[in-house]
Order: structure tokens, then sequence, then C-alpha cells
């Protein structure tokens, strides 16, 4: 069937109509005519699959990965430019469509390196003939694909993972197995050219030597262990080993110094994380008392710290916690504090709060939490979001009280549909 492809999908699918209901076309893109094979009816949608372009997109190009099984790179066949076409399209789209906001969006802050600008790598593991290999989950499903390359990894990951691979088959070290025992994931990650690991894997032994072997890789700074027994979808276990090597992690943003666990969260892009931080600092005003909801590390109330008399944090992982009241430590704030536990509670019991800073997880704020923001009304919020459709539905909740002052969306990852933004909210009501 014929397809005249009309936008974007949010998943960085194609979305022409048949019959006025909307066909997802994974691979296709806007203004292009398609010919597509109907994969599954739904009552309001369908799915199809691309089978061939017969006029195509100025924004089309040839895939330079190889491994197009993969799907973690859902615009590899975009260049760009139309990458950035679309993540300005899906934000505007959301925005309008949940939040009914149809006002200015700045333009979107470009990516420095489109490829090789991811700071951390989760790889599953599995024996194939006998021989260690690392790949990756074909997406949404548990089949593993062997992958030794990853266009969008730091150069870095990439050394360390084949050097890391070549240990473990001296090691032989088992997989999950038969039995179920063995070494399941490998998380790799770097900064400022230090390089940490971590050995996800069931109850098990690493000999010393091996242990000692990984941490003369070149820049290896540290090495963990994550004992994971079940399946889940957090990539760690319940119990982190420390094996060898420096405990924390060292990153440093302008003046800050930071330290970082490896349970604890930092965005995947170290430079574009950056400009993110700068700019909710330079869009935050003055204030009395400034809370950070969703803080990890504490980057950003750190770095926004001269701007209030008390900047409080909250933040669920205990680790993150733990090097956010360091952070506070070691850069000399005394006014600034980090508190472990969920959100909306810990928020609705603070007495008073001028400005609010959230970067919550893709599902966006929970219904507590919003609640408590429509109770404590704080003068202006910074929500820092990395899922356009919650951000607006979010957006949309908080409207009786809150108008949209500025947007600024940013492309933190390159090559993939996802888009990072930040808005500044203003109350609009005097407080009850
Ligand atoms: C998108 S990350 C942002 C972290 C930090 N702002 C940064 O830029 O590095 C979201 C953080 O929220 C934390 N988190 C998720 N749900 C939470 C909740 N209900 N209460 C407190 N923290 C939560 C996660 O552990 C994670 O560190």
């Amino acid at each position: 069937m014929k397809l005249n492809i009309k936008k974007w999908g949010i998943n960085g699918e194609g979305i022409g109509f048949k019959d006025r209901k909307p066909v997802f076309v994974k691979g296709a893109i806007p203004e292009e005519l398609v010919d597509v094979k109907i994969e599954k009816r739904f009552e309001h949608y369908s799915n199809a699959c691309l089978i061939k372009v017969l006029k195509s997109s100025s924004y089309r190009r040839f895939s330079p990965c190889p491994h197009a099984q993969c799907d973690g790179c859902a615009l590899m066949h975009v260049n760009y430019k139309g990458q950035c076409q679309m993540k300005a399209s899906i934000l505007k789209q959301a925005l309008a469509k949940y939040a009914n906001y149809n006002g200015k969006i700045e333009p979107l802050v470009k990516n420095n390196s489109v490829f090789g600008y991811r700071n951390s790598c989760k790889l599953p593991v599995k024996k194939r003939n006998g021989e260690i290999q690392t790949g990756m989950f074909k997406a949404g499903t548990q089949k593993f694909l062997p992958i030794d390359r990853c266009l969008v990894h730091e150069k870095e990951l990439e050394r360390v993972r084949s050097e890391l691979l070549i240990c473990l088959r001296k090691y032989n070290v088992p997989c999950l197995e038969g039995d179920g025992q063995g070494l399941r994931h490998i998380v790799i990650k770097e900064f400022e050219q230090k390089i940490q690991i971590i050995l996800v894997s069931t109850p098990m032994h690493f000999s010393q030597s091996m242990i000692q072997d990984i941490l003369n890789l070149e820049n290896v700074c540290s090495v963990w262990q994550s004992i994971k027994i079940h399946d889940s979808v957090d990539i760690f276990g319940s119990q982190m080993n420390f094996l060898g090597g420096q405990r924390n992690m060292i990153l440093h943003i302008d003046n800050l110094k930071l330290e970082l666990l490896p349970r604890s969260f930092f965005q995947l892009n170290t430079s574009q994380a950056k400009n993110l931080y700068r700019t909710v600092r330079e869009w935050l005003g003055p204030c009395e008392s400034l809370v950070e909801a969703y803080s990890g590390i504490g980057a950003m109330s750190l770095l926004c710290a001269p701007k209030a008399k008390q900047v409080y944090g909250i933040e669920w992982i205990n680790d993150a916690v733990q090097n956010a009241n360091a952070n506070a430590k070691n850069n000399g704030f005394d006014h600034v504090y980090f508190k472990q536990g969920d959100a909306a509670s810990l928020f609705s019991k603070i007495d008073k709060v001028d400005a609010l800073i959230v970067d919550p997880p893709r599902s966006g704020l929970d219904s507590p939490m919003k609640k408590a923001i429509l109770k404590k009304q704080p003068d202006q919020i910074l929500y820092v979001s990395c899922n356009p459709s919650t951000l607006a539905k979010d957006i949309a909740d908080l409207k009786t009280v809150y108008a949209v002052e500025r947007i600024r969306p940013f492309d933190m990852f390159s090559q993939t549909q996802h888009v990072e933004t930040i808005v500044s909210l203003r109350r609009i009501q005097s407080k009850k």
C-alpha cells in the first residue's frame, strides 16, 4: 500500500493516514511517499513495516550503523538536520496537544559530538561458540544481538570494552549459563579519561589476579561487582561490592568538583549535561529557599547554590544522596543539604519554597508531587524533562497556577528520538 508520510511520531516513526487513522511506519520520514505493509491493526491506529521508499526526504541518509537490528537509535537513517527538526517538532506537537501551548520555543541546542558522546554503556554478555561476547538486547525483547562496536559510545568505552573482553576470556568467566550462574552484564562509565567497570553477576567470586588485570587496563580507575540474582528492570542488583581502585569517579563542572558512585545517576552526555545545568543556573532567579527534587548527585543544586540562601535536595538513591552531601561539603557549601526519600513526600513537608527544580524520570511528576507543588506554589519552577509527552501533560496539570516563561530543548541523545527540555514556569496567581 502506498502512503504519504505526514508527520513524526514520538518514537521516531513516520506517520501517514489511512481512512483518517494514523499508520505508524518505522524508518519512514515526513514528506516521503512509501510503500508499506500493515502489520498490526488496532482500534484507532495501525503499525506498518516499510517496504520501499518511493519518494525520499532530503533528510534521508544511508545508516552509518552496521547493527540495524539493535533498534537503540531510531534516527540513524536521518541526517543531523532532520534529527534536530524531528526533535523540535515532537516537542511542539506534544506541548500543543497536551498543554494547549502554541507559544515560543527557543532553538534546539545542538550536540557538538553527534557520535561518540555516551559516557556510559550497559552491555549484556553471552557465550557464543565458547567465547564471551558483548551485545545488546533487541529493543523491547530479551533477544541477544552480538555487537562489537557502537557509534554513540565514547571511543574510550569502546577501547576498554574490547580489552575487558580479552581479560574475561582469558579467565574463562562463566556467563549466565545452564545452571543460571555467572556474569550478566558489564557496565562501563567514563568521566575525564577515567574508567569505572561494574561486573553485574549472580553471586560468584572473581579471582584477585583477574581484578588486578582489569585495574591494569589503561585509565581504568575502579572495579565493582553488582550482585544480581533475579531479572529486573534495574540494571544493578541489591548488593554492590567494591573490588579495587578508587571508590568514586570525579567530574568537574565549572568550579565544582563532584564525586560519583556507580549507583548514582548522571546524564549520559557529559558536555550537553553541562550546557543544560548552566541554563538552569542562568534562568533561576535569586531566591531564599530553593528545592531540587530528583537531585541525583546534586549538580544543579550546587551550581545554583550561590543564588539561594538555603538549598534542599531530594533523591531516593542512597549512594547519590551520599555523593550529593559530600559534594556540598567538599565544595564549601554549608547551606546546601540533601535528603534521601520520595520527592513528593519530602517536598510536601518543607515549610517554605521559593523556587523548585525538578528533573523527574521519563514518567514525569507523579500526582502526589503535582498536588504538593500546587499546594506549596513556589514562585518559579525549572522543569528539566527527557520526555516531551509527560512534560506537556504535567504543564497542563499545573496550568491553573503556572504559566510557561521559557522553553529550550537540547539534543543530548543524537541518533535517537529522545529530546531533553528545560521549561521555566512562573506562578501567575498570588499565593493562597
Ligand atoms: C533524570 S534523573 C536526574 C538526576 C539529576 N537531576 C541529574 O541531572 O543528574 C532522575 C533522578 O530522580 C531519582 N528519582 C526517581 N524517582 C524518584 C522519587 N520518586 N523521589 C526521589 N528521587 C527519585 C532517580 O534516582 C534519579 O537520580
